[in-house]
């Protein structure tokens, strides 16, 4: 896994959407997986901008990582989010938009419908948030690194995130996503993790320094040549010198 260090959010945000942006133009047919949450905001901001002033998007594939189960126009719902912070903003359509159906009664058909899709499309790109309790993704502390996409329940510590991200009671937050596992998100050509903030110190620090192991899953990252941390000062302020 790659490091790169920056100083603030805004170096962050420029840093991992230059690599996407990269992606894109030289690319064919570009597939970037997103995520969703405050980690990427700034980042979908610059991809807005470059698109209003002529970015190509017209052979890019832009799908997610992961969906929260309960109603689609929730406010915390990644397809609200992927509306708000890209869809809706921009007269530019991808070639292909894929989301999961965070509505869908079976779900087990709903895992093999997007499966088919992410056998159908390899990501050139996975863009990652990092739990504060080290979470990819919905794969919590726990899960095994040969996970597959799969419905995930929450940590607390997810859940209580999710109440603060979006001014939500215990009652209306989701206890459940659709979720990619290990094995789809390292599939990725290129894998990049997002992080900044004292909030994700602890983490930073467990994925960095402390030992490869399911119960910090970001470590599945640690010895893959195709991931890259993106980490700010105050993310990475309990790191030993
Ligand atoms: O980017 P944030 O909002 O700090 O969240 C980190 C991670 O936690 C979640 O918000 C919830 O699981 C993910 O979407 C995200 O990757």
């Amino acid at each position: 896994m790659k490091k790169i260090f920056v100083k603030d959010y805004d170096e962050m945000s420029k840093k991992g959407y230059e690599i996407i942006k990269e992606v894109i133009e030289t690319k064919e047919q570009p597939v970037i997986s997103m995520t969703t949450g405050g980690s990427p905001r700034g980042l979908f901001k610059l991809f807005v901008e470059d698109i209003k002033n002529g970015l190509d998007i017209s052979q890019t594939t832009i799908m997610n990582l992961d969906e929260y189960m309960g109603p689609k126009d929730a406010p915390y719902t990644v397809r609200t989010f992927m509306y708000e912070n890209l869809y809706k903003l921009v007269e530019a359509k991808p070639k292909n938009i894929f989301l999961i159906d965070g509505e869908a009664q079976d779900t087990d058909k709903e895992i093999a419908r997007y499966k088919a899709i992410l056998d159908q499309y390899p990501r050139d790109v996975q863009l990652l948030g990092l739990g504060t309790n080290g979470h990819i993704g919905a794969n919590e502390p726990g899960t095994p690194f040969d996970s597959t996409i799969f419905l995930a329940q929450h940590d607390e510590s997810t859940i209580q995130s999710t109440m603060r991200e979006y001014g939500i009671e215990r009652v209306d937050a989701p206890t459940e996503m659709i979720t990619l596992g290990f094995t789809e998100i390292l599939a990725a050509e290129k894998v990049i993790l997002l992080v900044s903030g004292k909030h994700k110190a602890e983490a930073v620090k467990a994925l960095l320094e402390g030992e490869i192991t399911p119960d910090c899953p970001a470590t599945a990252l640690r010895n893959c040549e195709n991931a890259v941390v993106i980490i700010d000062e105050e993310a990475a302020s309990l790191l030993e010198k």
